[in-house]
């Protein structure tokens, strides 16, 4: 058994302070059961918690930390910025400079604006495609999560599908009626939704590879025809890539699947670790916030010093060295088909997606392609799973609506660790 003692006096202190005693809920364990593990420091693939605990990390802090953990490369920059300012409120050399990477990197960025979170990126760029269309309606997809504004806390995935509130207490009915949902990877439903809905709708945002029910990859042509139907009928395309962007591709998803949406969002990988978030796309579009434009949008902390340096530091490093997308993709690819292969031994037959760095292993033996079918998996052998692979040291994202992320650090050895601690896990949850 782990000892959790810290952590679990922790836990108890956080509870009396903190609602449920954490500041973000999908951290608080409570679709897996048992108490969160609180965490001490962390370097390159391994994580230690405040009792000793040592794991080998496949979330990776939900995404940015895509070189391990306090890669020199990164903190060697946030070094070199601290003497300078924690925080100036007035515009910086590097914001452009990031701004310059992001644009040369991501196909759909003419123009960016720098803020602090995946959420504030998501929220600006509706109003943003509301303010550039005058319409009211957006478009989303069950189970894909784009923060936690009011406008997408409607059939969200992430820690709202696994708390059971994927539509939030306090989204007033004004606000839930302009957000549409309907099922992701069903174009028949796509299509229906916007042919009710004729000049109304502003944007449709999407992840174009979702990770926030699991991971669920677009099926062969959806993306096109998405595209396709947003040019006819003049609604911005946004693709939501705070979790893919610079992760399956140096360009994110659009770049995989050579779709060009009319605006990107970006999280995550673009902080090196430190809150940041960035909305871009078309000049046209971009043109429209203030004080360029009439749309308005601000941030006191946005383009931060540090967050800056992190981010372009990261990002200029993956830029620099784009053989690292294949050796993620060589790495995750092992983990998946590992994992896919001893399920199977075990007549288990669970669904393993992947897509660049990005996977889940569903607990269902039927295929998953929307929320619907995610919703078929084994939680309570998903929560076994998941302790009896905390217990051998592999921290995985506390979950099954939540996708693993795959980091540089990931060595053959690890890879090796992860799938005996899959065989013996898979082995205790289901009593084989
Ligand atoms: C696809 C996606 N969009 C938006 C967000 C919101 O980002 P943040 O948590 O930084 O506000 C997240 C993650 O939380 C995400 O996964
Ligand atoms: N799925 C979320 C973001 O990617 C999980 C992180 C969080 O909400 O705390």
């Amino acid at each position: 058994m782990l000892n959790q003692t810290t952590s679990d006096a922790l836990f108890t202190q956080a509870k009396d302070l903190i609602p449920g005693g954490v500041n973000s809920p999908v951290r608080a364990f409570r679709s897996v059961g048992g108490t969160p593990v609180f965490m001490q420091s962390a370097a390159g693939a391994w994580l230690t918690d405040v009792d000793g605990n040592r794991y080998v990390d496949f979330i990776n802090s939900w995404g940015p930390m895509i070189l391990g953990h306090a890669p020199a490369v990164v903190l060697d920059a946030v070094r070199a910025a601290l003497p300078h300012s924690l925080s100036f409120g007035a515009p910086t050399r590097r914001e452009s400079e990031l701004a310059q990477l992001i644009t040369t990197m991501v196909p759909s960025i003419e123009k960016v604006r720098l803020v602090n979170s995946g959420t504030e990126a998501c929220m600006s760029a509706i109003r943003v495609a509301r303010g550039y269309t005058g319409r009211a309606k957006i478009l989303k997809f069950e189970g894909c999560y784009h923060g936690h504004a009011d406008a997408f806390l409607i059939a969200a995935g992430s820690g709202a599908l696994t708390l059971g509130t994927p539509d939030s207490a306090g989204v007033t009915a004004g606000v839930a009626q302009d957000t549409l949902t309907v099922p992701y990877n069903d174009l028949p439903a796509l299509h229906a939704a916007v042919a009710a809905n004729p000049g109304q709708i502003a944007a449709i945002i999407l992840e174009s590879v979702v990770g926030n029910m699991g991971l669920v990859a677009p099926q062969e042509g959806y993306l096109p025809a998405l595209r396709a139907l947003c040019t006819e009928h003049g609604i911005v395309l946004i693709f939501d890539e705070v979790m893919t962007g610079f992760r399956l591709a140096p360009g994110g998803a659009q770049q995989l699947f050579g779709i060009v949406p009319d605006m990107t969002t970006l999280g995550k990988i673009i902080g090196g670790g430190l809150p940041v978030g960035a909305y871009g796309g078309r000049a046209d579009i971009m043109n429209q916030v203030a004080p360029a434009g009439k749309v308005y949008q601000a941030g006191t902390l946005s383009g931060n010093p540090l967050a800056t340096a992190a981010g372009l530091a990261q990002l200029r490093y993956l830029h620099e060295h784009p053989e690292l997308y294949a050796q993620l993709d060589a790495t995750t690819a092992r983990l998946a088909d590992g994992t896919r292969q001893i399920a199977q031994e075990l007549g288990l037959n669970y669904t393993v997606n992947r897509v660049g760095s990005m996977f889940s292993l569903f607990f269902t033996a039927q295929p998953v392609n929307n929320l619907e079918d995610a919703k078929q998996c084994d939680l309570p052998a998903f929560g076994r799973y998941f302790h009896a692979m905390l217990e051998r040291g592999i921290y995985l994202a506390p979950s099954q609506f939540e996708a693993l992320f795959i980091s540089t650090a990931i060595t053959d050895e690890l890879v090796d660790k992860y799938l005996t601690a899959c065989r013996e896990s898979l082995i205790e949850a289901h009593g084989l």
